[in-house]
């Protein structure tokens, strides 16, 4: 249903601003209806496999839950659809870091690879931010096997459903001070970023950068986001 939403964005240059920057907008995604329909599975029963009350483990405030297998069609068709066009990049980042992984090019393929190594949970996810509420900087790794890209899609819109909210990012140089890229999303936009390490270009070769990502508290209303991470867990 997006496959065609998805071949039509100028992917040569989301690749580079992907490359150059560690994150990427593929604005407008998800209409407004789609938006609103993936928010409202929140409270299904029967969909998670998981609920996490931010604040018990110290990652925030604001709860999420994990998705069960099958996943929503939505989510599904998305996280096939959008591997391939990230695959690519996620090798030649291995290969200038010097990992030896590089990744095949479905993400059928990937998840076998996933579920051989033990991690067989899925890692889609939705999560519900209030008044108050804040993701801490973190990074989505549940076990050896780590795709490098993810996708975070915002499903409420900025200014009206709620305030506040920022999607942020963090880059740790070595030995050098962390810089910092807010990114401003509309409702249905979606954001591509680095999960971990990703190589920067420097004056003599590549160097290494480790990114965190979280968001800034929300003022007010209701904010949800859905998160794409191809990887499975543990
Ligand atoms: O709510 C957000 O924008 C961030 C969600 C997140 O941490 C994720 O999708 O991994
Ligand atoms: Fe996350």
């Amino acid at each position: 249903m997006t496959d065609a939403r998805i071949a039509a964005y100028d992917w040569p240059a989301l690749t580079s601003e992907l490359d150059n920057t560690g994150c990427a907008v593929l604005s407008g995604l998800l209409t407004p209806s789609e938006c609103r329909d993936t928010a409202a599975l929140y409270p299904e029963p029967g969909r998670f496999r998981s609920h996490v009350i931010m604040a018990r483990h110290g990652f925030g405030k604001g709860e999420y839950r994990y998705f069960d297998y099958p996943l929503p069609g939505l989510l599904a068709g998305l996280r096939t659809t959008l591997y391939p066009r990230l695959a690519g990049l996620a090798s030649q980042w291995n290969e200038r870091m010097g990992v030896d992984e590089r990744f095949p090019e479905s993400h059928a393929s990937y998840l076998a690879r996933c579920h051989a190594a033990g991690q067989t949970r899925p890692t889609p996810l939705l999560l519900q931010y209030g008044p108050g509420d804040f993701n801490c900087l973190h990074q989505d790794l549940y076990g050896d096997l780590v795709f490098p890209i993810q996708v975070a899609i915002l499903l409420s819109e900025p200014g009206e459903d709620f305030t506040g909210g920022e999607f942020c990012m963090t880059e740790q140089r070595p030995r050098m001070q962390s810089r910092v890229e807010v990114v401003p999303l509309r409702q249905g936009d979606a954001v591509a970023f680095a999960v971990n390490n990703r190589p920067v270009r420097g004056t003599r070769g590549s160097y290494r950068v480790k990114l965190r990502h979280g968001v800034s508290r929300v003022r007010s209303g209701l904010r949800h986001t859905a998160g794409i991470i191809f990887h499975d867990a543990c």
